[in-house]
């Protein structure tokens, strides 16, 4: 069989053609810029499509196979398939990452998602809305390396979704927002600029936003919630580590992983400083660089809210944030140490407000 690899090779992709199978895939000039023709042509790139129990699927050009355990991979990575020892498989670096400590452990680091190219953040133009809720998302896909979209869906159910929509978008300058409905045509128009072909998207969000919903708005007739159970084990029953991509009509690949609905914030100092620039860039103007914008003469954050250029519940939110960061990456026994520190903090943070608001 003759193939042609032009295409991927950094610079070998014409305007316009039909794009091939690994494109499909995801495939593009961050990965082929890792390897040369012939590692190519002997251990074919494949994308990781769906971590099962019994180990990796993968798919690439012509390649729909499944893997045992092994490589250090997660859903939506590349690996260069190494046949003759596939555990041994190469992991391309990747141009995102999700990942958490394993609950109840110390520092091992858990392998979410990788390549993933947006985030939605979905909630409801309901009581579901809640700011931090989305800080805490946003920082989170900041810190992975993805662009996070802000959703609001039901919003055909609300009154008036302009108030949600303006409150969303204080989360941060670099985030969209976007209402809508999501049943029936409209997130496959409305999402499209994101949704292109060849695209790993996530949907993120609490129970009942309509992280269901959109999906199988884009996947058009089929069915995310009886197509997962396919390759789950021989009864049929849904396991909870369960990760996979699906392809849109579109070409667009949305990750379906339900243990990913909820995170905790871990290793996302960097991702809390996206998301709060305003205050970062504020904290820098203190006079002490050790200021903890509580008393300090000189503190400029302190100044802001007394100008009322920072709100103070976003100040709040932001110290919680990072107190909960700080938690979270400690070690096991540095926990303990700070379990109790932490139920201090807590308990004064929520003091000092019900304090305000008496
Ligand atoms: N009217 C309206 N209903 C919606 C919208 N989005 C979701 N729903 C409905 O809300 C319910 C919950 O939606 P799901 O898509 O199952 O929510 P989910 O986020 O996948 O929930 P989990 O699977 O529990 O995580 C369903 O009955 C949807 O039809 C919307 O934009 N407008
Ligand atoms: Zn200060």
């Amino acid at each position: 069989m003759i193939r042609d690899f032009s295409a991927f090779m950094p610079g070998g992709t014409p305007a316009r053609r039909e794009p091939t199978a690994l494109e499909r895939l995801g495939w593009g000039p961050t990965f082929a810029s890792q390897i040369d023709t012939d590692a190519l042509t002997a251990t074919p790139p494949v994308r990781v499509v769906a971590v099962h129990r019994s180990g990796l699927q993968v798919a690439g050009d012509g390649i729909d196979e499944t893997i045992p355990p092994g490589p250090d991979a997660t859903v939506g990575d590349w690996l260069l398939l190494n046949r003759a020892r596939p555990r041994s498989s190469r992991v391309l670096e990747r141009k995102s990452l999700i990942k958490r400590r394993a609950p109840g452990t110390g520092r091992e680091v858990q392998l979410i998602a990788a390549n993933i190219d947006t985030v939605f953040v979905v909630t409801s133009c309901n009581q579901d809305f809640n700011v931090a809720r989305l800080e805490r998302y946003v920082a989170m896909a900041f810190e992975a390396g993805i662009e996070p979209v802000i959703l609001l869906t039901k919003a055909d159910l609300a009154e008036d979704p302009a108030p949600y929509v303006e409150e969303a978008q204080k989360v941060s300058e670099r985030v969209p927002v976007v209402a809508l409905d999501a049943r029936g045509e409209e997130p496959a128009k409305a999402l499209a600029s994101w949704c292109k072909s060849g695209r790993t998207i996530v949907f993120l969000g609490s129970s009942g936003v309509g992280k269901s919903t959109l999906t199988n708005a884009l996947l058009g007739t089929q069915d995310i919630a009886t197509q997962g159970i396919r390759n789950d084990d021989a009864r049929g029953r849904h396991t909870t580590t369960r990760r996979e991509l699906h392809a849109t009509t579109g070409g667009c690949l949305v990750l379906d992983t339900p243990g990913m609905r909820e995170l905790q914030l871990t290793d996302a100092a960097t991702g809390i400083a996206d998301v709060f620039e305003d205050i970062e860039a504020l904290a820098a103007r203190c006079r002490f660089a050790d200021c903890r914008h509580e008393t300090e003469p000189g503190c400029a954050i302190l100044a802001a809210i007394e100008d009322d250029s920072l709100d103070p519940e976003r100040l709040a939110r932001w110290r919680k944030l990072q107190a909960e960061e700080a938690f979270n990456s400690a070690s096991l026994a540095e926990r303990r140490e700070k379990d109790r520190a932490f139920g201090k903090l807590v308990r004064s943070a929520m003091k000092a407000k019900s304090d305000r608001k008496r």
